[in-house]
This record gives C-alpha cells, structure tokens and sequence, in this order.
C-alpha cells in the first residue's frame, strides 16, 4: 500500500543554502493494509521527515513515494486533498493543533467545510458522534468545549476521530503517545490495535522501543536517517542485529528491577 523506495531527504541550511543536513538517506520501507509498523529513533534521527514526506508536506530529495502504486511526491490541489482523504498524521502535541480561541470541535467542522461540504447538518453530527464512539469519547463530554477544558488525551483521541472521518487507510502517528500519561497512553495504544484490527494501516513513528513492541507486526530501527535494522518486531527484539538497537533496548527501563541496580 505504502512504499518508500530509496529515500533520502537534504535540507540546506545558510542564508545561501550553502550548508546540507542529509535528514534521511535511502530509506526503504512498506507499510501494508492493516499493518503496524513502528519507526524508532533518537531525536534527530529522521522520523518526523520521513511522516512529512508521506504525508506529502515534504518531498524527498532523491526517491520515490508511492501510495498504492501511485506517487505522493507533485500531487498539488486536488490530487493531495484525495490523498488526504486516505492518509492522515496525528502529531505528538495534541495542544498545539488546536486553536485555544475555537472551540476544539472545529476540527469537525473544518473537515467537513474542506471535504464533504454537501453533507446535511444532521447528517454530519451523525458522523461526527460515530467517530467520537469510535475512538471511545462520549460526544457530550467534548463537543462545545474549549481545548483548556479537555485532557490531552481527549484531545488527542478527537484528532484520531477526525482522521476516521475521512474514512482513512493509512494513519501517521507521530509521537502521539509520548505526552500522555501511563493509563492513556495504554487507552490509546489499545484504541489502535482496534483500529489495526478494523483494517487500518499505522506508521507508528516513536523514540520509545516499549511502545514500538507493544504495538508493531514490524519494527525500522533509524539511525541518523538511514534504516539500520527492520524486521517482524519479535525477531529484531529478540535477536537485534546492530549494537545502535542493543543499545536503545538496553536503554529501555525494567520493570522488574530497581534502578539503583544493574540490569543484567
Ligand atoms: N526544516 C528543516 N530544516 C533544516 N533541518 C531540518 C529541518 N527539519 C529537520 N531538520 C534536521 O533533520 C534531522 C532530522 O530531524 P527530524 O525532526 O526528522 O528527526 P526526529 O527523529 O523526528 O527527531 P525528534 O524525535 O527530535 O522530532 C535533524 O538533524 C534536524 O535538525
């Protein structure tokens, strides 16, 4: 369904575009129908480049992207709004994409003003509380609230609503866990697998290998943008092939000792 193919993303830096980051550098990856697939890195490494790039708001330097066989990369007006009707991110900060002004169900309204602006009133409210029991929201506790008077888990789960309305194949989750604290955390992380289990395809793009394990058929280990290890999750975590991902597995807390004492 999504295919990265040799992808690499430069970024000129100077008041002459003299100076070049390499974000990410040949990157392969696939992202089939109803699959997880998790994107661990340190900060830095390329993660979010890389969910811009699919999500078309960056393009690729060298490569190609292709979502069902057809390139991401030059779809202007019309030919990435259809995108966006299949293909959505959530980022890390669920308070950042609301305006504090407006109450936070404009983000309803403003899909519907952006894609479905013939569907009646009614109609839409109907849709609008299917997604909210969708992602397990009582519309009454957040319709006609200011993002100030709702959690960040609220919010973060009303922006996933708002994906479902688009009736989305391929969700971006950038980091979307990582503010919330424990018990949504796992609320939110179950509410995928839901969704996983509906058909719908996640790049789950984290820094945090638990959540990556917890969640994903696959695992892309990056490494300052370039893929250092990739694989079925269980086999790269129970046999990992380069010393970057024994690191970060080494550097994951464990629950069962305490932190004063080594981990063996
Ligand atoms: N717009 C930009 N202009 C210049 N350099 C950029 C830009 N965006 C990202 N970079 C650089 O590209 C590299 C990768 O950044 P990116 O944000 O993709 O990493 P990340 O793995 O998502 O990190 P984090 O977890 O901290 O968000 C970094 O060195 C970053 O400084």
């Amino acid at each position: 369904m999504l295919e990265l193919e040799a992808v690499s993303k430069t970024y000129r830096l100077g008041a002459f575009g003299t100076r070049e980051v390499t974000a990410v550098r040949d990157v392969d990856l696939t992202v089939e129908r109803g699959e997880v697939v998790s994107l661990i890195g340190e900060s830095g490494s390329g993660k979010t480049t890389i969910g811009r790039m699919v999500l078309g708001l960056a393009a690729p330097t060298k490569g190609q992207i292709r979502f069902d066989g057809v390139p991401v990369t030059g779809r202007r007006g019309r030919a990435l709004k259809g995108y966006h009707r299949q293909v959505q991110g959530v980022f890390q900060d669920p308070f950042s994409t609301f305006n504090p002004v407006f109450k936070a169900d404009r983000v309803f309204a403003l899909v519907r003003d952006g894609f479905f602006p013939d569907v009646p009133t009614t109609r839409w409210r109907e849709r609008v509380e299917a997604a909210l029991h969708g992602v397990r929201l009582e519309p009454a506790d957040v319709l006609d609230k200011y993002p100030h008077q709702l959690s960040g888990g609220q919010l973060q789960r009303m922006l996933i609503a708002r994906a479902l309305l688009l009736d989305i194949r391929l969700l971006v989750a950038d980091e979307i866990i990582s503010m919330l604290d424990a018990s949504t955390r796992i609320d939110v992380l179950n509410l995928l697998g839901e969704l996983k289990a509906a058909g719908l395809a996640v790049l789950f793009v984290t820094h945090d290998l638990a959540l990556g394990t917890y969640i994903s058929d696959r695992t892309v280990i990056l490494r300052a943008g370039e893929v250092v290890e990739a694989g079925p999750t269980q086999e790269v975590f129970a046999d990992p092939r380069h010393e970057y991902t024994r690191n970060l597995l080494a550097a994951v807390p464990h629950l069962h000792s305490r932190w004063d004492e080594p981990v063996k």
